[in-house]
């Protein structure tokens, strides 16, 4: 493992930003740290860098007791939202930067700076200001100069918060590509689960100062601990007592069979190339989505009267045997 938090507690004054977290980092990987904003992802961040102290707990990096280190001897980069460069200096200057305190050889740094640049696809812009970048294109600056250094660790976070969406999808997709070359030990904070799910390893779900979940992607996302989790990973819906994801849900018009619930379509929406149907039960608006396709072959519109059902783990449309009747949503 490459990061141990054992126990970490910390209050401000009388706000408990994190009640007893353990988690442990696997070296080598992409972890994300998700939840909802105030759940204390910053503060943990903050924590494994020295930024912040741990009212109580330990933090071990690679092996090493690391709780009373301060941030320069833990050999972690960071990256924030809002990335403070040196506006006087060039791209290369501010990539350099921390390799020149070291004082290092000249010509070491100019090939590592070089390589770094080449790295995030920024070599043609070495001479520019920071001010001359784009907002995607500084963030990339910000992590040339985190692994400057070679941490054992980098620590992003929200690195791509600011952005708008088209840019903050391209650079999700770059991370992923980077780290699949450098494979450093990253962590980062980030609320959205879109981001948590395409790029992590690992997703740690964190909200009011406790883990709720630590998982892959995969697992987190198909075998939610709890409700809190199975909400903020993605869309959800409640079919009797049964809180189910809208695409896990399928419709039919023929016959009702015992595990149906009947009701109306009261509103349908197309979002790209899924259909959102909302159906009135007698005591619930529940909502399914499919694809466009499974929901043309339905032959329904708005005041059709259909049956809805989880679908069955197994095969679906063997609960009657008639594969046209049952579809289930992608
Ligand atoms: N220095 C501080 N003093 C007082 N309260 C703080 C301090 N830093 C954080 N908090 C509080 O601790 C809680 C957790 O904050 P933290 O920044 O860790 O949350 P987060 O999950 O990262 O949220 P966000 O995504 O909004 O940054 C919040 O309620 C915040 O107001």
């Amino acid at each position: 493992m490459s990061i141990e938090i054992k126990n970490v507690a910390k209050r401000f004054g009388g706000f408990v930003a994190l009640d007893d977290v353990s988690v442990s980092i696997p070296s080598g990987q992409l972890t994300a740290l998700l939840g909802p904003s105030g759940g204390g992802k910053s503060t943990l961040l903050r924590i494994i860098a020295g930024l912040e102290r741990a009212d109580s707990g330990r933090v071990e990096i690679e092996g090493l007791d690391a709780t009373d280190l301060p941030p320069q001897k833990r050999n972690v980069g960071f990256v924030f939202q809002h990335y403070a460069a040196f506006k006087h200096l060039s791209v290369h200057r501010n990539v350099a930067f921390g390799l020149e305190i070291r004082k290092r050889p000249k010509a070491e740094i100019r090939s590592r700076v070089e390589e770094l640049l080449a790295l995030v696809h920024l070599e043609q812009f070495a001479d520019r200001l920071p001010s001359q970048l784009s907002g995607g294109q500084r963030q990339r600056m910000a992590l040339a100069r985190a692994l400057a250094v070679q941490p054992t660790v980098l620590l992003l976070d929200e690195p791509f918060g600011a952005l708008d969406a088209k840019v903050r999808k391209e650079l999700r997709e770059w991370l992923r590509r980077l780290h699949d070359e450098v494979h450093v030990t990253t962590v980062f904070v980030t609320h959205d689960q879109e981001e948590a799910l395409e790029v992590a390893d690992e997703i740690v779900v964190i909200n009011e100062g406790r883990v709720e979940q630590i998982g892959s992607p995969d697992d987190l996302y198909d075998q939610p601990a709890n409700d809190f989790v199975m909400r903020f990973l993605g869309p959800v819906t409640q079919l009797g007592d049964r809180l189910v994801r809208p695409h896990d849900l399928q419709i039919h018009t023929g016959a009702p069979d015992p595990a149906d619930v009947t009701g109306r379509i009261t509103r349908i929406t197309r979002i790209g190339f899924e259909i959102r149907a909302e159906i009135t039960t007698s005591d619930q608006i529940v909502t399914v989505t499919l694809t466009r396709n499974e929901f043309l072959s339905l032959n329904v519109e708005a005041g059709s009267t259909v049956q809805v059902r989880v679908a069955p783990q197994i095969h679906a449309g063997s609960a009657t045997g008639n594969r046209s009747e049952i579809l289930r949503a992608t």
